[in-house]
């Protein structure tokens, strides 16, 4: 049996260039991991060629249409598998909060099954495979600091961001990745692009949060970094969802250094270098907004060395 650690991924920076000929649209973002985790426990079944997945919650139901299910059924597909998997999903991670819990969970679940059935797979080929699944699932077999490019997929490591704390206030409803894409209304691209495929530092444009993201982590300072913070679609939640407004200029009165939504939303980040800091402003905030249901949550960043080292337990 493995069990692994499946961690949430918050976006430091997430720039759209516009809407592909293939209806997705071009990203340039910079992807963190932290240590807020969903749990994923994998066992073979050498009785059986069926996939048994228990556990998830009722926003991620444990049937067919989950992706930890999805992952298991690809795998044995490509891997021409004769055996079943049991499969146990401990949810932790709110469910499309822009925190790409599923796809952690799905990368988690590629991860434990390539080393179950020793099948040499290595991390290119593992994100291949995922990125069938979904744009942000290869980012979550490597995890750490990451550039993302093309529609999410294509990736590039980076040095480790710097090590902060980050306070997430997901509300009590979710937001549709697709819709809040369509609502941006972006400009069409030519196809082919005028980029390759997978960018490096030195293609991505000039202009835009990401390039000042990269210029930041060079510096090693967190204020750069703070500073270089930005989403382009918190024009369209933030305008669906005026409450994140008022949230995010909450989260900066008590005491966050920055405050900036992930992903497509709709969960809200505060950032600050103290865990004490961090901590106290949870409380605070959680108590100041209990009768508003938000789910108030403190993470750390979580570097690839230490995503790759998550793996906890390993038996039979
Ligand atoms: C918002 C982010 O989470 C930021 O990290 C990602 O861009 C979304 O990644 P994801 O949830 O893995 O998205 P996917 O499952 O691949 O796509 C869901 C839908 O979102 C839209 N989509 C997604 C990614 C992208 N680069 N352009 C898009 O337009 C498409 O309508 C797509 O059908
Ligand atoms: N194991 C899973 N965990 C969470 N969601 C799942 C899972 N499997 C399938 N899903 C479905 O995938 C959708 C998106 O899930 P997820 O929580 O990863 O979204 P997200 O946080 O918005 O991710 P992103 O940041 O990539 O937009 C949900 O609506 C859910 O129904």
């Amino acid at each position: 049996m493995l069990r692994m650690q499946a961690p949430a991924k918050i976006n430091l920076t997430l720039d759209v260039l516009g809407r592909r000929a293939d209806g997705y649209h071009q990203v340039v973002m910079v992807m963190q991991t932290v240590d807020l985790v969903d749990v994923v426990m994998v066992s073979v079944n050498r009785n059986h060629q069926t996939i048994l997945l228990q556990g998830g919650s009722e926003e991620a139901p444990p049937d067919q249409t989950n992706l930890v299910y999805r992952t298991a059924a690809l795998v044995q597909e490509q891997a021409q598998l004769p055996y079943g998997v049991e499969i146990e999903l401990d949810k932790q991670i709110p469910v499309a909060a822009g925190l790409a819990g599923g796809s952690s969970d799905a990368a988690a679940t590629m991860k434990a099954l390539n080393r179950l059935f020793s099948l040499g797979w290595d991390d290119k080929k593992m994100e291949s495979l995922l990125a069938r699944l979904g744009s942000d699932i290869p980012f979550l077999v490597r995890g750490g600091t990451a550039l993302a490019t093309g529609r999410g997929e294509a990736l590039h490591s980076l040095p480790a961001a710097l090590d902060f704390w980050v306070i997430l206030v997901k509300p009590p409803f979710g937001a549709s990745t697709p819709q809040v894409y369509k609502a941006l209304n972006a400009k069409s691209l030519p196809d082919p692009l005028p980029w390759p495929e997978e960018m490096t530092p030195e293609d991505i444009p000039e202009e835009g949060y990401s390039a000042n993201m990269l210029k930041a982590l060079r510096t090693g300072s967190y204020q750069a970094v703070l500073d270089a913070m930005g989403n382009d679609l918190e024009k369209v939640t933030l305008e669906w969802f005026p409450e994140l407004k008022l949230l995010k200029e909450k989260l900066l009165r008590l005491g966050c250094d920055r405050a900036m939504m992930s992903g497509s939303g709709p969960t809200i980040l505060g950032f600050t270098d103290e865990e004490a800091k961090a901590r106290s402003i949870a409380e605070i905030l959680a108590k100041e907004t209990q009768t508003l249901n938000y789910r108030v949550m403190v993470a750390r960043t979580l570097g690839r060395e230490e995503a790759d080292e998550w793996i906890v337990d390993c038996c039979r």
